[in-house]
């Protein structure tokens, strides 16, 4: 059940080409990183692939079909500020559990709490909240992850037990993973490929 992108190009301002000519293929199980400095378009990219938006150019198919908008997504995204990605009146365990209920097992490996479940989303911190967000996306119909800067407010250590738990589980499921980063040394040591956006090519992970 492959992803592809096909030819994607994607501009905000009409011609001012922020994408251009997007061709990846992710294959089930593998990890890719997208690169590229500041305002190249990574983040753009990864809606594109995750059906947040829908680009200009080009289209984005899943297992030789387009994606449909209805019904549960088999492409989940991860984004930065998981306090912008829930619903601030819903109380922990509603979040959790929206689209399914979460065994035991992926709750301690991403050290969630108990006590956590009964509290609003501002009463946990970034990182807390971030690991209801990654397990919330691990729906046993999840095909796809894609993480955008997911990490990036972490501490270094909080950072790397979370990326060892969802590699180990994505390799388990054979999920395909698409890490978004600035950062090249992080890229280097999750991914199998990483692919610069602006240089509109892959570059093999070191
Ligand atoms: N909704 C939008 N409307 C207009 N322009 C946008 C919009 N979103 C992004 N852009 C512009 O598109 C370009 C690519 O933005 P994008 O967020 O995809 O880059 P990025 O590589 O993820 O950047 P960063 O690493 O800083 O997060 C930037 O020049 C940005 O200003």
């Amino acid at each position: 059940m492959a992803l592809i992108s096909e030819n994607i190009g994607h501009y905000y301002k009409k011609n001012q080409w922020v994408l251009k000519d997007v061709n990846i293929c992710l294959q089930p199980g593998e990890v890719l990183g997208l690169s590229g400095y500041s305002g190249s378009g990574k983040t753009t990219l990864a809606r594109i692939l995750g059906s947040y938006i829908k680009p200009k150019e080009g289209q984005v198919m899943l297992d030789g079909k387009k994606i449909v908008d209805i019904g549960f997504q088999p492409i989940q995204l991860i984004f930065q500020h998981p306090e912008k990605a829930v619903n601030p009146k819903w109380r922990m365990r509603d979040i959790l559990t929206e689209s399914y209920v979460p065994q035991q097992d992926i709750l301690d490996k991403f050290e969630i709490r108990d006590e956590w479940m009964n509290r609003w989303p501002i009463e946990l911190s970034g990182g807390e909240l971030q690991r209801f967000c990654i397990v919330r996306a691990l729906n046993p119909n999840t095909k796809y992850i894609i993480a955008d800067e997911m990490t990036t407010m972490l501490d270094a250590i909080t950072q790397a037990k979370i990326w060892y738990e969802l590699i180990q589980i994505c390799r388990e499921r054979s999920l395909g993973l698409v890490v978004v980063s600035h950062e090249k040394s992080l890229l280097n040591r999750l991914c199998d490929r990483i692919y610069d956006v602006k240089k509109n090519s892959y570059a093999s992970a070191v």
